[in-house]
């Protein structure tokens, strides 16, 4: 993310209003109202505090009970078509995301989603292997892949099908630093928004704005540099106290 522009604008808005999400009697979003359209968003907060159920929701996986989410003007939940071609999300865990046995078979999935034929969805699988130095990968099987290849993967298959915005759910955590910087680089060359939660405040230490998010709600919102200290301190904070009481859930 370094050096990036700060005012870098990819042209769709996520516009939040009143988000409220109950389950199982327990209330995980609560209220979050929040209208964006920079390039690079960072959302921070601890455990279990409804980071990952807000990125669910913003890629319409989820609906809310409450409020209002649109992407570029559009509810991503009930306009799934619309949702295939606008928004990707890349979960913490590969495992969760792959459905396919071999390399070719899932990035082709999403493409013949878009509605490409079989021979423009092959084409594009080899277009983005080679993009990526893994056309040796054409026909592997995903499997014996390790938890950074199989990352890249679901990163290929995303970036293959040009989404206006990829929501990052803990990528990057549990990958060593050199395939941690090589996918953020490779993040970093799509042109598409990015909404990225992380435990690593460094991370996003260059990003136009951070949403830290404590208990459903949105505590702070704004440049990255003093929400990212405020959180930080925070953070300290409590882990100086002696018990996790306190951790949602
Ligand atoms: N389907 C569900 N039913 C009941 N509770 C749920 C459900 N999904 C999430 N929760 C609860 O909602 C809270 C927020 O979960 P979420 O996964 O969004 O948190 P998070 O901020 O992403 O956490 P982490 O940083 O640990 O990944 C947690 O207390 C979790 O147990």
């Amino acid at each position: 993310m370094r050096g990036r522009g700060k005012a870098a604008r990819l042209g769709i808005t996520l516009d939040m209003t009143d988000v409220s999400l109950t389950r199982e009697g327990c209330a995980i979003l609560r209220g979050i109202s929040v209208r964006a359209d920079e390039a690079r968003i960072g959302v921070v907060g601890r455990n279990g505090s409804g980071k990952s159920t807000l990125a669910r929701v913003i890629a319409g996986l989820e609906l809310p009970d409450e409020g209002r989410v649109r992407l570029g003007g559009t509810d991503m939940a009930r306009d799934r078509r619309a949702a295939i071609r606008t928004v990707g999300i890349l979960f913490q865990n590969p495992d969760h995301q792959i459905i396919f046995p071999t390399v070719d078979e899932e990035i082709a999935f999403g493409l013949r989603q878009l509605g490409r034929t079989v021979a423009e969805a092959a084409e594009g699988v080899r277009a983005i292997l080679a993009r990526f130095g893994k056309a040796h990968w054409a026909g592997a099987a995903i499997h014996p892949l390790s938890q950074g290849q199989k990352q890249l993967v679901c990163l290929m298959s995303i970036l293959a099908m040009r989404p206006q915005l990829i929501v990052l759910d803990e990528p990057l955590s549990g990958l060593d630093i050199p395939t941690r910087m090589q996918l953020m680089r490779y993040l970093e060359s799509a042109e598409a928004q990015l909404i990225h939660i992380s435990h690593d405040p460094d991370v996003l230490r260059d990003y136009e704005r951070v949403l830290w998010i404590a208990d459903g709600r949105i505590a702070q919102d704004g440049a990255a540099a003093p929400v990212l200290a405020a959180f930080t301190a925070e953070m300290e904070r409590l882990g100086g106290m002696d018990d996790i009481a306190d951790l949602a859930g």
